[in-house]
């Protein structure tokens, strides 16, 4: 008899783990990859999406934009959160309810608490851009996890220690996995590399990331 998945590989588990306290939910929010693909796009209809600056004079390559209570950004000062959106002069988008419910929910599929994001970055990859190297250390709450959702074109994610030269795993994040880091790895350092060409049906030439985090400690 033929094999029909001859060839395809061992199927991925639904949870890889990437450090300690730190996991790859593999599809874990395909449900509502088009949900969030459309209010990630609302988000940017009030506050779009641009490169922002950085400290030593250049240019972050990923366009963001943000929504929630805080957003963060970055500028020839340096980096923060703020509640007003420096392109627009007004506070950021809300964040969209499904945002809540996704961030809530899978922090709690990677055994933390449940979630409740007062900021979320909303990144743009356009083929060759990329991230560097750096640990999310804006954030007064280091007791939450950062809950990364990846939507569109592929991606190759690195993780790596708590020290910059720390050795990195490489892993493909594809449109509806969630990357949860928390713990001892909340400061973790990470990266994305240079986006490659593609066409992905919902997001075109591009990938997006929802990066939620809990910037203010609970009061
Ligand atoms: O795009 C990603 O997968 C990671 C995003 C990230 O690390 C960040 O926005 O700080
Ligand atoms: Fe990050």
């Amino acid at each position: 008899m033929t094999d029909l998945f001859a060839g395809l590989g061992p199927p991925l588990p639904a949870r890889e783990q990437l450090g300690d306290g730190a996991w790859l939910l593999h599809g874990h929010v395909l449900q509502h990859e088009a949900a969030l693909f459309a209010a990630a796009l609302a988000v940017a209809a009030q506050s779009p999406f641009r490169r922002m600056a950085t400290r030593g004079g250049g240019m972050l390559s990923v366009a963001m934009t943000n929504c929630g209570k805080v957003g963060w950004i970055s500028d020839a000062r340096g980096y923060r959160y703020d509640r007003i959106d420096p392109l627009t002069g007004h506070p950021w988008p809300e964040l969209p309810s499904l945002f809540g419910s996704v961030a809530r929910e899978a922090a709690m599929a990677a055994g933390y608490d449940a979630l409740a994001p007062d900021a979320c970055l909303v990144n743009r990859y356009e083929p060759r851009t990329k991230l560097s190297l750096h640990q999310d250390r804006d954030e007064l709450d280091l007791a939450a996890p950062i809950v990364s959702v990846s939507l569109g074109l592929a991606a190759t994610f690195l993780f790596g220690g708590l020290q910059r030269n720390a050795p990195t795993r490489k892993v493909r994040v594809e449109s509806g996995d969630v990357v949860v880091w928390g713990g001892a790895s909340r400061l973790a350092f990470h990266a994305v590399a240079p986006l490659a060409a593609g066409e992905h049906r919902l997001a075109g030439a591009c990938r997006i990331n929802l990066t939620f985090r809990r910037v203010a400690s609970p009061a």
